[in-house]
């Protein structure tokens, strides 16, 4: 491990990054409530600040994984669709099985320039989340409970809302409702079985609901739905922590654009296609365990700098006061407490570092 690459797994570091993410965020949390006023002035306008003001906070995470862990992602899909991405609002179906798979989403709205205006169905818990779900609150995100008989009057209310969205945004939806795992397969194939639908090998069984409502109420707003299938090569199983540690995974993304009016609009029957693209799903990822990788050419847009400058901006706002902190600490603090914080600061940088062991 190279001199760069031992840095990256420093627990100060790591306290630095957090720092940043922590304290911008709240910045940009109080900024969002600041442009409330402006909400009920002008909307749209407030709206698209918003998701300048998102894109502060997202894009940190991106540059997380492009810049600071290096980490590839690779797009395959059709050269025809490629010129629509980032040009029109879609509908995104993405499988379940990885912690950061929603980073890889988030890296490819970067490229194509939607992060700052990209949805999700999320759950509801994660709305409460400092930062992020806070941010999510202003950008409008559809929140459920998995709980059909009260999700459907809210979910159905805030896609409505989001009919008139003056940025282009992609929806993601999870459609297998929660992350992959063997015994949640196996209790889904037990589902699939009772219900006499087709088992499958890689993904959950979708939970239509949600995709039926999304395809009805963003009919007219959303012009195609994006079927994504992705992994990761050499059978990695990437997490935050590693990426954090600087570990550099590669993503493989396979995408396919579906115009909206092919999609059925009667509820079973848009259900009944639901489970036939999952079924496809699970030929591509097949497909990829056999051959290590997805059909189609690869057509990946490369990574941009603004993650990058974003980052570098809010490390230099940040830490100057930080550093005068510290500077008078060691000024005008007494030895016992310079000497006490130097312990503790290489204790919690040793002590990260025996328990991660500069890995995962
Ligand atoms: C070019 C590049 C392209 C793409 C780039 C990729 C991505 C980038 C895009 C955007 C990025 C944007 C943001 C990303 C950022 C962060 C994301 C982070 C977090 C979000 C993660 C989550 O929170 S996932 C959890 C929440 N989401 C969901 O659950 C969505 C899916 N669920 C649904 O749609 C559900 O239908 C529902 C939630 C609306 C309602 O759920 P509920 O369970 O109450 O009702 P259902 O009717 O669906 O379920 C009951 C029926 O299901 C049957 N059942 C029972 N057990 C099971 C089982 N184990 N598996 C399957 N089915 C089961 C049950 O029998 C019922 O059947 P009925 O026949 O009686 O209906
Ligand atoms: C520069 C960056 C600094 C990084 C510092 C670390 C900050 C951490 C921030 C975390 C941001 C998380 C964004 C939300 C992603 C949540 C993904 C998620 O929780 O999916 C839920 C599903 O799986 C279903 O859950 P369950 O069915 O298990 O219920």
């Amino acid at each position: 491990m190279g001199f760069f690459g031992l840095l990256k797994t420093q627990f100060l570091c790591h306290l630095v990054i957090c720092y940043v993410f922590l304290v911008s965020g709240l910045i940009i949390n109080v900024l969002q409530l600041c442009m409330l006023p402006l909400w009920w002035i002008n909307k749209q306008l407030a709206r698209r600040v918003n998701c300048r003001l998102a894109y502060c906070v997202s894009s940190q995470m991106v540059a997380l994984l492009e810049w600071w862990s290096g980490t590839e992602c690779t797009l395959y899909t059709d050269p025809e669709s490629y010129p629509f991405y980032g040009k029109e609002n879609a509908i995104v179906i993405l499988n379940h099985n990885f912690e950061i798979d929603f980073l890889c989403g988030w890296t490819f709205c970067e490229r194509f320039g939607v992060l700052g205006s990209s949805k999700v169905l999320a759950k509801k818990e994660l709305a409460y989340m400092p930062v992020i779900g806070w941010m999510w609150y202003f950008l409008e995100i559809v929140f459920c409970k998995r709980k059909w008989e009260e999700d459907r009057k809210t979910v159905v209310e805030s896609l409505q809302r989001i009919q008139d969205y003056p940025e282009n945004f992609w929806f993601l939806l999870y459609c297998e409702g929660t992350r992959f795992t063997e015994k949640k397969h196996k209790i889904s194939m037990e589902v699939a079985e009772k219900k006499g639908l087709p088992k499958l090998k890689h993904h959950l069984l979708p939970r239509t609901k949600g995709f039926c409502v999304t395809a009805q109420n963003l009919r007219g707003t959303v012009t195609a739905v994006y079927d994504s299938t992705l992994n990761f090569r050499n059978n990695q199983t990437p997490t935050l922590l590693g990426v954090l540690n600087g570990k550099k995974y590669h993503a493989d993304l396979y995408v396919r654009r579906i115009p909206l009016d092919t999609v059925p609009e009667n509820e079973p029957e848009c259900a009944a296609w639901l489970h036939q693209l999952y079924q496809e799903k699970d030929v591509f990822q097949e497909q990829y365990s056999q051959t290590g990788r997805f059909p189609g050419p690869i057509v990946t847009p490369p990574r941009r700098a603004w993650p990058l400058l974003n980052w570098l901006f809010w490390i230099c706002l940040l830490l100057c006061p930080l550093c005068l902190l510290l500077l008078q600490l060691f000024h005008s603090g007494s030895a016992v407490t310079v000497v006490t914080t130097a312990v503790l600061c290489v204790a919690g940088n040793g002590g990260w570092g025996v328990k991660w062991g500069g890995g995962e």
